[in-house]
């Protein structure tokens, strides 16, 4: 029986204003088409990013109250779909640290569910930025997130998250469809691995991948790589965006391919990591 969803991704260079990034995530949306099943996912960082050091931090909010919560909770009102906000800064029990997490809300407005990124990014780049040390100001979450949309099994992984396949491997067992990569890769590690781990994950995991990414250059210099990219269980590339320009994809999808191809090449079943293996 087809599972028909549609999967969209917004590509935006986003900045520190919270408010200007809203009103651009609004525009991007309503250029959406209209679908009764339907999931947006927007990047990491698409509340506020590439600001001053602190910013963050001080726009933390508790999980499940804020303005900003609210304000991304009402688009998805607004636009009747469920909507998937890359992340937005959420407060830990470390006044000097936040957590950068994704939040799900339906087309009512109700916050369904939330990941904290587990795999913070500490790395020598060879860009403007140098060196990235997310851990510096990030707390890293405990818990995988398998959130549950009627067919849809919607696994959240946040960026760097993605070049860690055992992340991916336990959401797939859990049954995942869908996996939600929202991301701000830089330019550098982009053009050299970003198509390949996601088409992987998808190949791997036999799920369909939403990966919409930060662009251009950003207020501070910081510069992202776009590409954003909608892939199919097969590791087919349905949609890509640019790698210059804020842009919306979307494609209709039937999930019911990943049980199909599941039949064909149970790799699930056969996988003995699982169970023989494990340690
Ligand atoms: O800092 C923010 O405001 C939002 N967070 C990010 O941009 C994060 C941490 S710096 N970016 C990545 O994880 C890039 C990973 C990457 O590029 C790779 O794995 O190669």
């Amino acid at each position: 029986m087809a599972k028909l969803w549609r999967l969209s991704a917004v590509q935006m260079t986003s900045g520190p204003d919270p408010l200007v990034n809203l009103e651009k995530v609004d525009q991007l949306l309503a250029q959406l088409p209209k679908a009764s099943q339907h999931l947006a996912v927007l990047p990491e960082g698409v509340a506020v990013f590439a600001g001053p050091d602190g910013l963050n931090l001080q726009l933390a909010e508790a999980l499940g109250s804020g303005p900003l919560q609210n304000a991304y909770a009402a688009l998805a009102k607004q636009h009747q779909l469920h909507l998937l906000v890359g992340t937005l800064p959420t407060q830990t029990s470390d006044p000097s640290r936040f957590a950068a997490s994704s939040l799900l809300y339906s087309p009512n407005g109700e916050l369904l569910a939330d990941y904290q990124k587990i795999h913070l990014f500490d790395a020598l780049v060879n860009d403007s930025s140098k060196q990235y040390l997310e851990s510096a100001t990030t707390m890293p979450g405990q818990k995988l997130t398998l959130a549950q949309l009627a067919q849809l099994k919607l696994g959240m992984l946040i960026c760097y998250d993605m070049r860690f396949p055992g992340l991916a491997q336990a959401l797939a067992a859990q049954g995942m469809n869908v996996m939600a990569v929202p991301s701000a890769f830089t330019t550098v590690t982009g053009e050299a691995h970003w198509h390949t781990l996601l088409r992987a994950r998808a190949i791997e995991t036999q799920s369909f991948v939403v990966a919409p990414a930060q662009v251009g250059t950003h207020p501070n210099g910081r510069q992202t790589y776009g590409h954003s990219l909608i892939i199919d269980p097969w590791g087919r590339i349905l949609a890509e965006a640019d790698g210059s320009s804020e842009m919306v994809l979307s494609v209709e999808t039937d999930l019911d391919l990943c049980q199909q191809l599941a039949e064909k090449m149970p790799i699930r079943h056969h996988n003995r990591f699982q169970s023989e293996f494990k340690t």
